[in-house]
């Protein structure tokens, strides 16, 4: 069984404002010993209303770079793009004047660089799919042993059967070497997911256990 702090919260809206006020609080004090930090931050349905509630943070947001925890290769204006989730919800208010980092860029070779600049995360959030994904390390994915493996790249092609198009995705390696690490998650389905991936079992079928497992600290929020 892997030990992670767990915190739950009455509702929703509660945990996305007080994990909006945690992140604040260490972003603040990563810039203060550095004057950057990097923030990266998931896509997806669930994290739309904590990245709206630190968007009004009060944070040198001018010095702070958001990285996405993965992308999908879709036009950085589609629906389904996390950068443009991130756009609309982090990337307002006092935030606008954080920069955010695309993942949305042809050549892997670039986008390694572009990614290996800002690194390492000094706060990372991530999310969580009920199949026990997170960023866009997907099982049954061909790629995801490569994306696993402690001297993968920074950034990875990933091509999940389940899902309609391809992935980019930060590899195992950089989300284990942030500084703290939040997972998300919301609902029973999520809960027992989390259950599950924490109980047992290889990397192959939960790949959240590689962050679960990271030695940085980790806490897993959760709400109904
Ligand atoms: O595909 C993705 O899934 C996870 C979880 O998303 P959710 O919709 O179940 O909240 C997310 O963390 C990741 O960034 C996203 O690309």
């Amino acid at each position: 069984m892997i030990e992670v702090a767990f915190q739950s919260y009455p509702d929703r809206e509660t945990l996305m404002r007080s994990l909006a006020e945690l992140v604040a609080d260490q972003l603040r004090a990563a810039h203060a010993t550095k004057e950057t930090a990097t923030l990266a931050v998931p896509g997806g349905t669930t994290p739309g209303p904590f990245l709206s509630a630190l968007s009004e943070a009060d944070l040198p947001w001018q010095g702070i770079r958001v990285l996405p925890t993965d992308e999908r290769r879709v036009s950085e204006f589609s629906e389904r793009s996390n950068h443009r989730l991130i756009a609309d919800t982090l990337i307002q208010n006092r935030a606008a004047k954080a920069d955010l980092v695309s993942l949305h860029e042809p050549l892997i070779g670039s986008l390694e660089k572009r990614v290996e600049a800002v690194l390492p995360i000094d706060v990372l959030v991530l999310g969580m799919g009920d199949d026990m994904h997170t960023a866009s390390l997907f099982p049954g994915a061909p790629e995801l042993g490569a994306a696993l493996a402690p001297g993968a790249p920074a950034v990875l092609e990933i091509t999940p059967p389940s899902q309609p198009e391809a992935r980019l995705t930060l590899t195992a390696p950089v989300l284990r070497a942030a500084d703290v690490i939040h997972v998300l998650i919301t609902g029973p389905d999520k809960l027992a997911a989390f259950e599950k991936a924490r109980a047992g079992g290889p990397e192959a079928e939960a790949p959240i256990r590689a962050v679960l497992t990271a030695p940085a600290p980790v806490t897993v929020h959760y709400a109904e």
